[in-house]
C-alpha cells in the first residue's frame, strides 16, 4: 500500500459536522397517540423535553432524504474528487432511521438521483462522483473503487465477495497508521448504476448473514467506501495523482443491550458487539476532550478503521439519529450527549499529497529497501528481528499513539503482546514485500513491455497516419472525379432531352409526312388511272371510230367499183335498150307517122310528164343541191363554229366555196332553162325521138335512181365527213380539256401541235375530198346535163369514164384517208403514250410537289455539338491496404538506409522523422 503523504500546507482544522435526524412517528406510535418529546425551532436547535442541544443541522421528521443530501453530503463530493477523505456516520438507536438515511428505501437508482424521494445518501453519493467526474476535464485517467465490508463481532467481513461463506479480514496498520485489510476486494466501478448493483449485493449478502451466522445486521456495522483516483498532466509534464475516499458507516443500533432483549446472547458476543461503539465512544470521548493524550483507536476494529476519520485528516460527518417517542428518552438523551460531544472532534483535513510518477517510484524504492533491511536482519538471526531505525520507528509510532510513558512491566507485556502482533505484522509484511518484489517486477516487465507497445503503437499511428494521408488524398481525387461524373452526366442528359424531343418531333413530321404522301399518291394515281381510262376510252372510241371509217373507206372503192359495174351494165343495158328502141322507133317513124299526130297529143302529154319528170328531177336536183347547200352550210356553220378559233383563215374559202357552189347551182338551174329551151327546139324533134324520148325517160328513170344511189353515195361520203367532223369535235374536246392538263406536260405542245397539224391536215383532206365530192356531184349533174343533151353511149362512156376516174381518184383519196386514219391511229398511239408520260409526269410532279408540301424537320440549332466529353472508362481501384502497407514500409525502409547514410556521412546530424 501506498504511504500517502499529506499535503500540509494550507491545512486547516476543522470540527467534525453533527446533524440529527428526527425519525417520523411510526403507524404503531402514530395509532397510540405517542407525543413527541422532540421539538425543533431553528433548522440547529433542537430541544429534549426542557432540555436545548445544538448541531449543526436539524432535520425534522418531515425532511426528505434529497434535503438531507443536498445539505450535508453534497458539499463533501466535491473535495471527495479533489482527493480529500471524507466520513460519514449514522449513528442512533435501531429502528430511527440510519439504514433508510443511508441506503434509502431503494438502491437501484437510474440518472434521477437528485430527484428521487427514497434513495439514501450511499446511492446519491455514488451518482454523484461520476456526475462530478464527467463535469471536470482536467482528469486523463480516473478511477472508482467500491468495498464494502461488514464488521460484526469484531470480525470484519467482505459484503461484496462472492464466497459463500464469510472469510474474515484482518486490518492492519503500518507505522504510518495507515490502516489496511488485506485480502478485501475492491471493484472499481463505471457508473452510479454499478456502484449500486455493488451495494445491492452488499445488501443481500448482508441479508442472508443472520440465518447463516446467526447474527442481527442492527447489530453490525457496514462501511460503504468509494475510493476515488484521478490523474491530470501539471504543465510541466508530470502526472499527479489524487486519491479521495468517502467513507459512508452505518452503525449498529446504540441502544442498550439488555432493552433490546438479547439476554441470551454469550457476553463475549455482547461484549464484542458493544465493544466497537464503546470504544468509539471513548475514541470520541477522548477526542473531544483535549486534555486526553491517548486516544485509544485500537481497542476496537471499527476504530481502527475510522481512526482517520476521528481526529485525522479526514472530513466528517456524523448523523445522529434519534426516535421522538417518549417511549425512547433515555437512549435519544444519550444520542443527543454523545452527537454533542463528537461535536467538538477537530480534524484537519488535508487533500492525499499529489505524486508524481517519480515520486512513487522513489517510495516504493525506499519502502523495498526498508523492507529489505526488516528480511535481512529476521534471516540473519535466530530469532525475530526488526531493523533498529525500524523498530525504533515502531516504537515512536506507539509512544505517539498511547501519548504516555509505560511501566517496564507494562512495557514487557506490551512487548510481548507488541512482538506477537509484529510477528504478524512482519510475517505480513514480508508476504506484502515478496508480493511487492514481485509486483515491481512485473510493473517493470510491463512497463518493458508499454515501451515496446508504445514504440509499436508509435509505428502504427505512423503507419495509419500514412494511409489516412493516402486515403485523405485519394478522397479528394475520388471527390473531384465524382463532380466531373456528375457534371458530365447532367450535360448529358440535358441533350439527351434535346435529342428525344427532336426525335419524337421527327417521329411526329415523320407521320403525318407518311399520312400525306400515301393521301397524295393515292389520289395522284386515282387522278392519273381515271384520266388513263377517261383518255383510253376516248382514244379507243376515236380508233374505233376510225377503224368503222376505215372499213367504209375500204368497202368505198367496192361500192364504187359496183356502182360502176351496175353503170356499166346500166349502160350496156341502156344502149341496148337505146339501140332495140331505136330499131323500134326507126321502124315504126314511119308506120306511126299517123299516129304522130295522136302520139304529139300522147307525146304532149309523154312530154309534160318527161316535163313534169324533168321538173321533178330538176326539182329532185334543186332539193338535192338545197340539201347539198344546207347540208354543206350547216356543215360548214357548224365547222365553222366549232373550229371558230383554229380555223378562222378558212371562213373565206369556205364562204368562196359556198358562193361558188351556189353559182353552180345557180348555173345548174341556168342550164335547166337552157335544157328547156332547147327541149321546146327538140320538140320538132320529138316526134322522131319520141320513143327514144320514152326511153330516154327510162334512161333517166335509170339515172334518177343510179343519181338516188349515188345520193346515197354520197351520203356515204358525206358520212365519213360527219365522222370525221365528229371525231374532230371530240378530238378538239379532248384537245381542249387535255390542253388543260397537258399544258404543263413536258413534250406534250409539240405533240399537240403535231396532232393539230395532222388535224389540219384531215381537215384539208375532208375539204378536198368534200370539194371533189362537190366536184362529183356537179360532175353527175354535168354527167345527166350531158346525157340530155348527148348520146347515151357518149353519157355512158362519159359516166364510166367519170366513174373510173371518180374511182381512181376516190381509191387515191380513200387511200389518204386511209393513211391519215392510219397516221391519227398511230398519233392517238403517240397521245397514248404520251397520256402515259403525262400520267408519269404528274406521278412525278405529284411526288415533288408533295416533297415540297412535307413538313421539313424543324432546325433549332439546339442539337448539342459533339464534343470529346472526357469520362473516365474505368474507376481506379482502390490500392489494398496490403500494398499501402508494403510501400509504407518500403518508404520507412529508404528512409532508414538514407539516415543511416546521413549518419555516416555526418554523425552529428540528427536523423529525420519523417517516418
Ligand atoms: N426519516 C424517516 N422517514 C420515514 N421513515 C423512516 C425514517 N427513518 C426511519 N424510517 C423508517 O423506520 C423504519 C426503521 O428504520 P431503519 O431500519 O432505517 O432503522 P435503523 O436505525 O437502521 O435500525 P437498525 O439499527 O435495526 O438497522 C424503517 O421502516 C424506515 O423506513
Amino acid at each position: 500500500m501506498l504511504n500517502s503523504k499529506k499535503r500540509s500546507s494550507a491545512a486547516s482544522t476543522q470540527n467534525v459536522k453533527v446533524v440529527v435526524r428526527i425519525r417520523p412517528l411510526n403507524p404503531q406510535e402514530l395509532d397510540d397517540h405517542v407525543k413527541p418529546i422532540l421539538k425543533t425551532h431553528t433548522h440547529k436547535d433542537l430541544f429534549l423535553k426542557e432540555k436545548k442541544y445544538t448541531f449543526d443541522r436539524v432535520f425534522k421528521s418531515s425532511a426528505s432524504q434529497p434535503a438531507l443530501y443536498n445539505n450535508v453530503i453534497a458539499p463533501l463530493i466535491p473535495d471527495v474528487v479533489e482527493g480529500y477523505n471524507c466520513t460519514v456516520f449514522t449513528y442512533g438507536q435501531t429502528g430511527t432511521g440510519k439504514t433508510y438515511t443511508m441506503t434509502g428505501d431503494k438502491c437501484n437508482l437510474q440518472n434521477n438521483w437528485k430527484q428521487d424521494p427514497d434513495a439514501g445518501i450511499i446511492p446519491r453519493a455514488a451518482f454523484h462522483i461520476f456526475d462530478e467526474l464527467n463535469n471536470r476535464a482536467n482528469y486523463n485517467t480516473t478511477n472508482v473503487t467500491i468495498s464494502y465490508i461488514e464488521l460484526y463481532n469484531e470480525e470484519i467481513r467482505d459484503l461484496l465477495s462472492d464466497d459463500q461463506g464469510f472469510n474474515v479480514l484482518q486490518v492492519f496498520s503500518d507505522v504510518k497508521g495507515n490502516v489496511t485489510i488485506p485480502g478485501l476486494k475492491e471493484f472499481t466501478v463505471d457508473s452510479g448504476e454499478e456502484a449500486c448493483k455493488l451495494l445491492q449485493k452488499g445488501i443481500l449478502k448482508r441479508q442472508m448473514a443472520p440465518t447463516l451466522m446467526n447474527h442481527q445486521s442492527s447489530r453490525s456495522h457496514t462501511v460503504f467506501t468509494i475510493t476515488v483516483n484521478t490523474q491530470e498532466s501539471t504543465d510541466s509534464g508530470d502526472d499527479i495523482i489524487k486519491t479521495g475516499k468517502i467513507k459512508l458507516v452505518d452503525l449498529a443500533g446504540n441502544e442498550n443491550i439488555a432493552r433490546s432483549g438479547c439476554k441470551d446472547m454469550r457476553a463475549t458476543e455482547l461484549a464484542n458487539i458493544n465493544r466497537s461503539l464503546l470504544t468509539l465512544g471513548r475514541v470520541i470521548h477522548s477526542l473531544a476532550d483535549k486534555s486526553q493524550k491517548h486516544v485509544p483507536y485500537r481497542d476496537s476494529k471499527l476504530t481502527r478503521i475510522l481512526q482517520d476519520s476521528l481526529g485525522g485528516c479526514t472530513k466528517t460527518v456524523i448523523i445522529a439519529t434519534v426516535s421522538p417517542a417518549h417511549a425512547y428518552y433515555e437512549i435519544t438523551q444519550s444520542t443527543l450527549d454523545y452527537a454533542t460531544r463528537a461535536r467538538d472532534i477537530t480534524n484537519t483535513p488535508l487533500i492525499n499529497e499529489k505524486l508524481t510518477k517519480h515520486q512513487i517510484i522513489e517510495e516504493l524504492t525506499s519502502e523495498i529497501e526498508r523492507l529489505q533491511k526488516d528480511l535481512d536482519a529476521a534471516r540473519s538471526g535466530t530469532g525475530f528481528y526488526v531493523d533498529k531505525e525500524n523498530y525504533q520507528r515502531v516504537l515512536d509510532a506507539v509512544m505517539a499513539i498511547t501519548g504516555e510513558p509505560l511501566t517496564l512491566s507494562e512495557m514487557a507485556n506490551r512487548k510481548v503482546e507488541r512482538i506477537k502482533s509484529l510477528e504478524v505484522v512482519l510475517q505480513s509484511k514480508i508476504k506484502h514485500f515478496e508480493e511487492t518484489v514481485i509486483q515491481c517486477k512485473r510493473h517493470k516487465e510491463e512497463l518493458e513491455t508499454a515501451k515496446a507497445h508504445l514504440k509499436e503503437k508509435d509505428n502504427l499511428i505512423e503507419q495509419e497516419m500514412y494511409l489516412s494521408k493516402w486515403y485523405e488524398d485519394q478522397t479528394m481525387q475520388k471527390l473531384e472525379e465524382a463532380q466531373h461524373l456528375l457534371q458530365t452526366t447532367k450535360q448529358l442528359n440535358s441533350e439527351k432531352e434535346i435529342l428525344l424531343a427532336k426525335l419524337e418531333n421527327m417521329f411526329a413530321l415523320n407521320t403525318t409526312n407518311d399520312t400525306v404522301i400515301k393521301q397524295a399518291v393515292v389520289k395522284a394515281n386515282n387522278m392519273c388511272d381515271k384520266l388513263e381510262k377517261g383518255e383510253s376510252a376516248r382514244i379507243g372510241l376515236m380508233q374505233k371510230k376510225c377503224n368503222l371509217i376505215k372499213d367504209d373507206l375500204l368497202s368505198l372503192p367496192k361500192t364504187v367499183q359496183n356502182s360502176t359495174d351496175s353503170l356499166k351494165a346500166n349502160s350496156k343495158s341502156c344502149d341496148t335498150k337505146i339501140r332495140e328502141r331505136k330499131k323500134i322507133l326507126l321502124s315504126g317513124v314511119q308506120q306511126s307517122f299517123d299516129a304522130i299526130r295522136n302520139s304529139a297529143v300522147i307525146s304532149g302529154t309523154v312530154i309534160a310528164d318527161y316535163d313534169r319528170h324533168l321538173n321533178e328531177f330538176n326539182n329532185s336536183i334543186c332539193q338535192l343541191a338545197d340539201n347539198c347547200k344546207n347540208t354543206t352550210k350547216s356543215f360548214l356553220d357548224e365547222t365553222m363554229t366549232e373550229l371558230k378559233r383554229t380555223k378562222a383563215s378558212h371562213d373565206d374559202i369556205l364562204y368562196s366555196w359556198e358562193k361558188d357552189m351556189l353559182t353552180s347551182i345557180q348555173e345548174d338551174e341556168n342550164h335547166i332553162i337552157t335544157l328547156k329551151k332547147r327541149r321546146e327546139e327538140d320538140k320538132n324533134h320529138l316526134a322522131t325521138i319520141m320513143k327514144r324520148l320514152e326511153e330516154d325517160e327510162n334512161q333517166i328513170i335509170t339515172f334518177r335512181k343510179r343519181i338516188e344511189k349515188n345520193k346515197i353515195l354520197l351520203n356515204n361520203i358525206k358520212k365519213p365527213k360527219d365522222t370525221f367532223l365528229n371525231m374532230e369535235i371530240n378530238v378538239n374536246m379532248s384537245y381542249a380539256k387535255s390542253a388543260k392538263v397537258l399544258d404543263n406536260s413536258i413534250g406534250l405542245p409539240d405533240l399537240i401541235e403535231s396532232h393539230k397539224n395532222n388535224v389540219q391536215n384531215f381537215l384539208t383532206t375532208v375539204k378536198e375530198f368534200d370539194s371533189k365530192l362537190s366536184d362529183l356531184a356537179s360532175f353527175i349533174d354535168d354527167e345527166c346535163e350531158t346525157l340530155t343533151k348527148y348520146s347515151m353511149n357518149e353519157l355512158t362512156e362519159s359516166i364510166l369514164d367519170s366513174c373510173n376516174d371518180m374511182q381512181n381518184d376516190l381509191e387515191d383519196k380513200v387511200k389518204n384517208l386511209i393513211n391519215d386514219i392510219s397516221l391519227i391511229i398511230d398519233s392517238t398511239n403517240v397521245q397514248s403514250e404520251s397520256f402515259k408520260k403525262f400520267a408519269m409526269g404528274i406521278k412525278q410532279t405529284l411526288q415533288e410537289q408533295i416533297m415540297d408540301k412535307s413538313i421539313k424537320p424543324r432546325h433549332e440549332g439546339n442539337t448539342p455539338m459533339r464534343n470529346s466529353t472526357s469520362v473516365p472508362l474505368k474507376i481506379k481501384d482502390v490500392t489494398p491496404r496490403d500494398a499501402l502497407l508494403a510501400k509504407f514500409k518500403e518508404i520507412v525502409k529508404d528512409q532508414l538506409e538514407k539516415n543511416d547514410v546521413e549518419i555516416d556521412d555526418d554523425s552529428s546530424s540528427s536523423a529525420s522523422s519523417d517516418f
